[in-house]
């Protein structure tokens, strides 16, 4: 049986803060390194062995994949990163307050914006020092495929791509399989897997470092899922 165990990071320092965040490298907060922590006792108590773990190239994500493989004791643990698994890019609001920015556009926006399917936030000029082509660490992909500001549906293209990619096959080898990752690009891949309509994905919240175990059979339905404790 594949089993697929997704946690969003840990509590960044912009999360604390109210910011919003998206592609900018923000690091955990105290509070997030024992989130991490916590999640990583939560797969020791269940005895969970990891074959494989994947993370975003964002600093919030990897060191709560590396936390929770440390406090599982599972540090030798074949670990990938991909941008594909990458927050939604939040074009012009990153860096933003969420408070100011709904004051500032009204409620109905700023939910389509922030919980709905295909509405993108303002997107960056491609001069914007925001623009991840600017980044070092994403010189090695085609600046044409990184995103300056994305709807959820169009994070969602790119991590379902990543899904069956890299991840699927793995599954379809009853491999056990850790992501850690972010909020929405969680949000969407969940959608994927559990047939979320495009409306009723407004309401799916994933809280942070919290550890959620879906068991597939070896055609990747579903046989089960629920929250790790
Ligand atoms: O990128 C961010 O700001 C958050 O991590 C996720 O955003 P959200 O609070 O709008 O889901």
């Amino acid at each position: 049986m594949g089993k697929l165990i997704l946690v969003r990071h840990g509590k960044s320092e912009w999360n604390l803060k109210n910011i919003f965040t998206g592609w900018t490298d923000i690091d955990l907060a105290a509070e997030g390194i024992e989130e991490a922590k916590n999640a990583g006792e939560i797969l020791k108590r269940n005895t969970i062995e990891i074959d494989i773990c994947f993370s975003s190239y964002l600093k919030r994500a990897i060191r709560t994949a590396w936390i929770l493989l440390e406090t599982a004791e599972q540090m030798h643990v074949d670990t990938r990163y991909h941008w594909k698994l990458n927050e939604r890019h939040y074009g012009d609001w990153q860096g933003k307050n969420k408070e100011e920015v709904r004051n500032s556009i009204g409620e109905d926006y700023f939910l389509n914006v922030r919980r709905g399917y295909d509405t993108p936030p303002p997107i960056l000029s491609k001069e914007d020092e925001r623009n991840p082509k600017f980044d070092p660490k994403y010189s090695r992909v085609n600046p044409s495929v990184l995103p300056l500001g994305e709807s959820l549906k169009d994070t969602s293209k790119r991590v379902v791509n990543y899904f069956f990619e890299a991840i699927a096959a793995q599954l379809a080898k009853d491999r056990t399989i850790l992501i850690s990752a972010h909020g929405n690009s969680l949000r969407a891949l969940i959608a994927h897997l559990e047939h979320i309509s495009t409306l009723d994905i407004e309401k799916v919240e994933v809280n942070t470092g919290v550890p959620h175990l879906y068991e597939f059979d070896g055609n990747l339905n579903i046989l089960n899922h629920h929250r790790l404790k």
